[in-house]
C-alpha cells in the first residue's frame, strides 16, 4: 500500500516548535482563519466545523445537548463535531470550552464547589488546587478539554454583578488562589518560562480572565470603564496575570470593560505589548462572547471595524459566537488588502496551535470514556464539602462574649430553620449553575441543602421543625435555637448590578420575626456583603456563606462543631452603599466588619 506521506507536524515526537511551523507552513488562509474561529454549540455541526474549518467551539452559560444530559450523551456530541474537523484536508483538531467556573456547572449531577467569594475566604492555595484538580476530571468526564476559568478579577466594589466570581478585592488573595490553574492544568515543569503547559488527557486548558481590571469598573457597572492610573492597574489589575503566566496558563480571555475610555478589545498596547511581549505570554488570547461586536456602540454597528480593531490589538481567537461566516468572509477580505497583516494572523495561529500540541489534542483528539465515573463522584463532593466548610466566615457569635451560641447542641428539644435559603439547593448554588443565571429549587441538579444537611447532623431525638416564612402560629411555638437561612437569589454579569445591596426580602422580617422568639443564628446565602447592621443586634450570630453550592452539608459540619470556623472575610464589609467603592487599605475606611476578620471556634475534628 502506499506509505502515508510522513509528516512532520504529526509526529509527536518532534518538538512543539517543529510541528508548528510545519503545519502553519500548509495553511491556506481559510484554514488559518479557521483556527481563529470559535464558535456556538448550537450551530456546531460536523459539516459547518468541516466546511469553515473551524478551530473551536464553546458552550455558552447553560447551553447544553440536552435538559440533564449525561457524561456520554455530551461526549457523544463532541465526538462528532470532533470528526467533523478531523475530516478537513489537515486534521487540525477543535477544542471545546465551557464556563467551568465553580465545577462543570452546565452539567446535571456535576459537583458544583463554593463560587470564588467563598474560596477566597478559604485563603487555602493548596485547597483551591485541588478543587481544579477535581473540576478537570468532571470537565474531562464530558469529554471536554478547556474550561473559561478562572476569573482572576479583583472586585473593588461589590456593586458589581459578577463580585462573586472574584476571589478577593485584594490582589495579593487572588494571586494566591491563581492555584487553580495548577489543579487544571497540572503543575508546570521547572523548564517551562510561562509557555502554556497542560500534563494530559485527565487536566484542561485554562483561561485567566477577563483581561484586564474587570473588577475595577465605574460604581461596579458590568462592561463599563476602569478608570485607574497605570500604576492603579498594575498593582491592583494585574498581578494575577504575573502568576498566571508563571503557572502555564493556556489561555487568556479579553475584559468587555475599558481601561480609562480604551476599550480591552481594542486596547493594542496592553493586549500585544504588555501582555505578549513584556509579560512574554506564549498561549492564545481568546474574545469574550461577542466582545469583538461591542467595540461599538451599539453593538455590531461597524463589525468591519470591531474585526480590524479586535485583531489589530492582537486577539487571536474571536468568541464569535453565531455570525461566523460574517467574521470569516470579513477577516479573509481585510487580510487579502493588505488591511490586516498575514503576520498577525500566523502569530494568532501559532499561539493556537502551542496550546493544542502542548496538550496533547492531536494524539488525543476524542472524549476518554472511562472518565465518565468522575461526574460528581463522591471524593470531590466530600472535597466540596471541605470547601464549604473553609469558606464560612463567622460574624458574631453570641450577643455577649460570655454566651456564645455556636457550636450549636446537636442534641436539643425541638429547633426551627426558616428562611428562603434553607432549603434551596438552586439558591445556594448561585449563578453559572445548570443555566447562565441560575435556578430555584431542588430538582434542578443533585445536592444536599443547609435543611437536609442539618437533619443529618443533630441528634435524632432533636426535633426539625421547617418553615420558610413562618407564620404566628409556627412563631409562637418554643425553640431551643433557630436558623435562618437568607439571601440573593442566584444572578449572573449584568442581572447581578445592584446599587442597594440590601437583602432581598422576605429575608429582613423572617430575621426580625424569629430572632424576636427563639436565639438564632442568620446564614446569609450571597455573592457579596450586603446591608446587614440594621439586623444585626437581633442576631445572636451571623455567618456569611457565600454561595456554597451542592455540598450543603459543609454549613452543618459547622454549626454544629464538627469543625470549627477558619474562614476569614476576602472581601470588606461594608457599613452603607454609600461608603463604595471601600477597600481594605484606603484612607477612608469605616466597616462593619474589616477584611480578614472572622471569628473561630473549635471544631471536634
Ligand atoms: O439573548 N440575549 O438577550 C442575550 C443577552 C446577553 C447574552 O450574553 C451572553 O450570554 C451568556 C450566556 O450565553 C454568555 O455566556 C456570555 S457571558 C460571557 O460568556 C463567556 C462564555 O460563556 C464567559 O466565559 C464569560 O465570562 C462571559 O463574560 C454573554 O454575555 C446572550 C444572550
Amino acid at each position: 500500500s502506499a506509505r502515508a506521506e510522513y509528516l512532520k507536524y504529526k509526529d509527536p515526537k518532534q518538538p512543539v516548535s517543529v510541528r508548528v511551523k510545519d503545519l502553519l507552513s500548509r495553511m491556506t488562509l481559510a484554514e488559518k482563519i479557521g483556527q481563529m474561529t470559535q464558535i456556538e454549540r448550537e450551530n456546531a455541526t460536523a459539516d459547518v466545523l468541516a466546511k469553515y474549518f473551524i478551530g473551536s467551539v464553546l458552550s455558552g452559560g447553560g447551553s447544553v445537548p440536552a435538559p440533564q444530559a449525561s457524561a456520554q450523551t455530551w461526549a457523544s456530541m463532541i465526538t462528532e463535531m470532533q470528526k467533523g474537523a478531523l475530516s478537513t484536508r489537515l486534521g487540525i483538531p477543535m477544542i471545546y470550552g465551557i464556563d467551568a467556573v465553580h465545577g462543570n456547572n452546565n452539567v446535571y449531577k456535576a459537583t458544583i464547589f463554593p463560587h470564588n467569594i467563598g474560596l477566597g475566604a478559604t485563603r487555602d492555595p493548596d485547597l483551591v488546587k485541588r478543587i481544579g484538580e477535581a473540576t478537570a476530571l468532571e470537565v474531562r468526564a464530558t469529554g471536554i478539554p478547556y474550561v473559561f476559568a478562572p476569573c482572576v478579577a479583583v472586585c473593588r466594589d461589590p456593586r458589581w454583578g459578577r463580585c462573586y466570581e472574584s476571589y478577593s478585592e485584594d490582589p495579593m488573595v487572588v494571586q494566591s488562589l491563581t492555584s487553580l490553574i495548577s489543579g487544571l492544568q497540572g503543575e508546570v515543569p521547572a523548564d517551562s518560562a510561562g509557555r502554556p503547559y497542560v500534563a494530559g488527557s485527565k487536566n484542561v486548558a485554562a483561561c485567566a480572565k477577563h483581561y484586564v481590571g474587570d473588577g475595577g469598573t465605574y460604581m461596579g457597572i458590568n462592561e463599563n470603564n476602569t478608570i485607574i492610573s497605570a500604576h492603579g492597574l498594575l498593582s491592583i489589575h494585574m498581578p494575577p496575570y504575573y502568576n498566571s503566566i508563571i503557572r502555564g496558563v493556556s489561555t487568556v480571555m479579553v475584559s468587555y470593560s475599558s481601561w480609562n475610555g480604551v476599550k480591552m478589545h481594542a486596547n493594542h498596547f496592553l493586549i500585544t505589548d504588555f501582555l505578549k511581549n513584556k509579560l512574554k505570554f506564549r498561549g492564545f488570547v481568546i474574545s469574550d462572547w461577542e466582545g469583538i461586536d461591542r467595540i461599538t456602540s451599539p453593538p455590531h454597528a461597524n463589525y468591519s471595524y470591531s474585526i480590524e480593531a479586535g485583531i489589530g490589538a492582537g486577539i487571536d481567537m474571536i468568541m464569535v459566537p453565531y455570525r461566523y461566516t460574517e467574521f470569516i468572509d470579513d477577516l479573509t477580505t481585510q487580510v487579502q488588502n493588505k488591511v490586516i497583516p498575514m503576520s498577525r494572523i500566523d502569530d494568532a495561529v501559532y499561539r493556537i496551535l502551542r496550546v493544542k500540541f502542548t496538550m496533547g489534542l492531536f494524539e488525543s483528539p476524542y472524549p476518554d470514556a472511562s472518565l465518565a465515573g468522575e461526574l460528581g463522584k463522591q471524593e470531590h463532593r466530600d472535597l466540596a464539602r471541605e470547601a464549604v466548610r473553609k469558606s464560612l466566615v463567622l460574624l458574631k457569635n453570641g450577643k455577649s462574649s460570655y454566651a456564645p451560641l455556636l457550636p450549636l447542641p446537636k442534641k436539643a428539644g425541638k429547633i426551627l430553620v426558616a428562611g428562603s435559603h434553607a432549603d434551596n439547593l438552586g439558591y445556594q448554588c448561585g449563578g453559572w449553575t445548570i443555566t447562565w443565571q441560575g435556578e430555584s429549587g431542588n430538582n434542578n441538579t443533585i445536592g444536599t441543602t443547609i435543611l437536609s444537611g442539618i437533619k443529618a447532623t443533630v441528634d435524632p431525638s432533636t426535633q426539625v421543625v421547617y418553615s420558610e416564612s413562618p407564620d404566628s402560629t409556627v412563631l409562637a411555638d418554643k425553640y431551643d435555637y433557630a436558623i435562618v437561612a437568607v439571601g440573593e437569589p442566584p444572578y449572573a454579569e449584568t442581572a447581578g448590578d445592584n446599587l442597594n445591596l440590601t437583602i432581598p426580602a422576605p429575608g429582613p422580617s423572617v430575621i426580625q420575626s424569629v430572632c424576636k422568639v427563639a436565639r438564632c443564628v442568620v446564614v446569609l446565602i450571597s455573592g457579596r456583603p450586603l446591608v446587614v447592621e440594621p439586623y444585626l443586634g437581633d442576631m445572636d450570630a451571623f455567618v456569611a456563606a457565600w454561595l456554597p453550592g451542592t455540598e450543603g452539608q459543609g454549613v452543618a459540619d459547622v454549626l454544629f462543631g464538627d469543625y470549627g470556623f477558619t474562614g476569614k472575610l476576602s472581601r470588606t464589609w461594608f457599613r452603607s452603599v454609600d461608603q463604595l467603592p471601600m477597600n481594605v487599605g484606603d484612607a477612608h475606611y469605616d466597616p462593619v466588619f474589616p477584611f480578614g476578620y472572622g471569628l473561630t471556634t473549635k471544631g471536634a475534628k
